[in-house]
């Protein structure tokens, strides 16, 4: 046995890409495409939506009102893809599917068609959300209502503080960077870091005010964390 950690092929690269403000073509506008919207959405990428006002799911055409997402009204054209940095296809038509998919190959734009896993650059989860808090499952094709089932068994382990914990510790983090600026300091900022994540409870971190935080950081010089309660 190695003392590195095994090699185990067959997985995805999970990763949390960022498509901030960046151009999300969504085709299709039935159930699976409402999904994708709102994955895209919450990801504050600006969305495009191609498909006929006819075939509108009431979700989609509800988002396209709000505009929330902008709407190009018919079946998909190849221009469609000419600003595109993603494309999620959400089709009842094969051929057209294929057709997407080898347009965004040609134009080396990653793309995930519907019900094709092998015309899929990546595909979805099982996405559990709670604030900045996002767990994603994937059984890589192999059962997707799994991947649901096991979602909802994490998160019924997670305490319902854990989004509201995550928060305050990135202001605190943020907060931090301010107080120790010097990028030299990285190593004994994540070990401090580190620390009070392990040393305080989720409670604790929930409760942790903007004055709680100031005082916290005036330990960070000694590198020592504080109990909850001598900065209270
Ligand atoms: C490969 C992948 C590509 C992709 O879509 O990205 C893909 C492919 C296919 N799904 C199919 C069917 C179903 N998909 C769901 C549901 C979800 N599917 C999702 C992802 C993925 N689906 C990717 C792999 C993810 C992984 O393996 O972990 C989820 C997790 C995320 C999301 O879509 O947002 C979401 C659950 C979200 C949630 O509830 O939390 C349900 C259940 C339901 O609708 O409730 C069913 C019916 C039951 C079943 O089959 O399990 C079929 C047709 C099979 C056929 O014709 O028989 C194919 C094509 C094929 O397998 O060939
Ligand atoms: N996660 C997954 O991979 C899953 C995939 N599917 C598959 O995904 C596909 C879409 O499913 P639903 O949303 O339920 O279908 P749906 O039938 O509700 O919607 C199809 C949509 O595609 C639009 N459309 C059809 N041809 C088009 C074209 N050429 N250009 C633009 N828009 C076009 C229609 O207007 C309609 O809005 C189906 O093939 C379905 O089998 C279904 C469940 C899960």
């Amino acid at each position: 046995m190695s003392k590195f950690p095994e090699i185990q092929g067959g997985g995805s690269l999970i990763l949390a890409w960022q498509v901030k403000s960046k151009h999300v073509v969504v085709i299709g506008g039935g159930e699976v495409a409402a999904g994708r919207i709102v994955h895209a959405l919450n990801a504050d990428a600006k969305v495009t939506v191609v498909s006929p006002s006819a075939g509108l799911n009431e979700e989609v055409a509800f988002r396209i009102s709000e505009k929330q997402v902008s709407h190009v009204d018919r079946n998909f054209e190849p221009c469609d893809l000419d600003d595109a940095d993603m494309v999620l296809c959400a089709i009842d038509d094969p051929e057209a599917s294929t057709r997407v998919w080898k347009l965004c190959k040609e134009k080396r734009i990653p793309a995930n068609i519907a019900d094709v896993p092998a015309e899929c650059d990546f595909y979805f989860g099982s996405i559990h959300r709670d604030g900045p808090l996002q767990v994603m499952v994937s059984t890589n094709g192999n059962g997707p209502k799994l991947a649901s089932i096991v979602r909802k068994k994490i998160a019924e382990t997670l305490p319902d503080n854990m989004g509201a914990a995550i928060e305050n510790v990135g202001k605190l983090r943020k907060k931090l960077r301010e107080v120790a600026p010097n990028a030299n300091e990285g190593p004994k900022r994540m070990k401090w870091m580190s620390a009070v994540c392990e040393s305080w409870s989720l409670d604790q971190l929930v409760q942790m005010s903007e004055d709680a935080m100031d005082k916290l950081l005036t330990h960070y010089e000694s590198g020592k964390v504080p109990t909850f309660r001598e900065v209270r």
